[in-house]
């Protein structure tokens, strides 16, 4: 096939708020039998890569786009991941770009349809949206992002049904329908939804979105405006590009914490129970990869607010470096406490 008439490649941009379910829902999408190659572009808030290492799938091609939101910046790295994926066409099937938790899809999606190189080889595919049923409603309030996130999905995946009940459901739906009435929604325990329910939906309305965002199809160069808003007592930095408006939220900080030195479970565990039980609040979202004193496997854990969840995910492997990570995400983190206690826990 010529490169004109050759089809373009479906790109599914996956969104959500901190700790919504979005890893959930790619490694779900990379284990179903699906008999497709999926590439799969990753970016992460915080210095050091853990999501990476806790997405599955053997198959499939992981690109690594580190520190900060995708946007003006890190938007020249997904644009150049693209071209080396479209010189390599044919190969995928498909291409899922997972964004963090505090990117506003808004620019990811852009890239789309200002990027000419990008435009001619790929097409979006649609914005999914994953949406956490516990803690939405409260980050509404709080965070421009999770809005601008439900504003641009096409589908919404409104997930951890089983942490609420059913009023609370049809509140945080309510909200989501205020914000957005045209998205599919699918209600899900651990994002269990059928893929073609995702994928392949030929969903991304550029219509509705120019409703949103009249000038989104302006390609931006760099003169861009930055420009301080304060909404109640958070802080959040807005850039205008022509108009187009995203959203950092500038007190949200991360906490990256490391040791080759193994740590003492019995030490650790009440450790961290007790930090998010204390400062739930403030730590939105802490993962860890962890190397336990006389264990053979690794340890994952993964918090969101003051819930955790934790498991043995597989032995180290020969000449893999047994090394902790950790990384807290949050406001006015209490920076010190928690590095002091991180070093109690490590075996001398
Ligand atoms: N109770 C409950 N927990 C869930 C559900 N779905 C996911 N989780 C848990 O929520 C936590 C966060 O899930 P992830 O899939 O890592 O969320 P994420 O959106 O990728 O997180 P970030 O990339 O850090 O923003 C994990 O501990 C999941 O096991 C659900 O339906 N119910």
């Amino acid at each position: 096939m010529s490169e004109a008439t050759a089809p373009k490649i479906p790109v599914t941009v996956l969104t959500g708020y901190l700790g919504a379910g979005k890893t959930t829902l790619l490694n779900r999408i990379l284990s179903e039998n699906h008999g497709k190659k999926y590439a799969v572009i990753v970016n992460e808030f915080g210095e050091i890569g853990i999501d990476n290492d806790l997405i599955i799938g053997a198959d499939e091609e992981v690109f690594e786009m580190n520190n900060g939101c995708i946007c003006c910046t890190v938007r020249g790295d997904l644009v150049r991941i693209m071209e080396g994926l479209m010189k390599r066409k044919g190969k995928f099937d498909a291409i899922i770009v997972e964004t963090t938790g505090l990117a506003d899809p808004a620019p990811v999606a852009q890239t789309f349809f200002v990027d000419e190189d990008v435009q001619k080889n790929a097409r979006l595919d649609a914005v999914v949206t994953v949406a956490d049923a516990k803690w939405l409603s409260d980050r509404l309030k709080d965070a421009p992002e999770a809005k601008n996130q439900i504003a641009f999905a096409d589908v919404i995946v409104l997930n951890k049904t089983d942490l609420v009940t059913k009023p609370e459901l049809a509140e945080v739906e309510a909200r989501i329908r205020g914000i957005n009435p045209y998205a599919k929604l699918h209600r899900t325990e651990r994002c269990s939804v059928a893929l073609a329910d995702v994928l392949d939906r030929g969903a991304f309305d550029l219509d509705r979105i120019l409703d949103i965002e009249p000038d989104f199809l302006e390609a931006d160069d760099h003169d861009h405006d930055h420009d301080h808003h304060h909404h109640g007592h958070d802080h959040h930095h807005h850039h205008d590009h022509h108009g187009l408006k995203h959203y950092h939220d500038e007190e949200m900080q991360s906490l990256a914490l490391k040791t080759d030195k193994p740590l003492d479970p019995n030490v650790f565990m009440p450790w961290l129970q007790n930090l998010v039980q204390m400062e739930g609040q403030k730590i939105l979202r802490s993962k860890g990869i962890l190397a336990f004193h006389d264990d053979e496997d690794r340890y994952v854990f993964q918090g969101v607010h003051m819930m955790l969840e934790g498991n043995h995910q597989r032995k180290w492997k020969e000449g893999e470096p047994r090394e902790s990570r950790l990384v807290f995400i949050g406001r006015e983190l209490p920076e010190e406490a928690i590095r002091q206690g991180f070093e109690s826990c490590i075996v001398s």
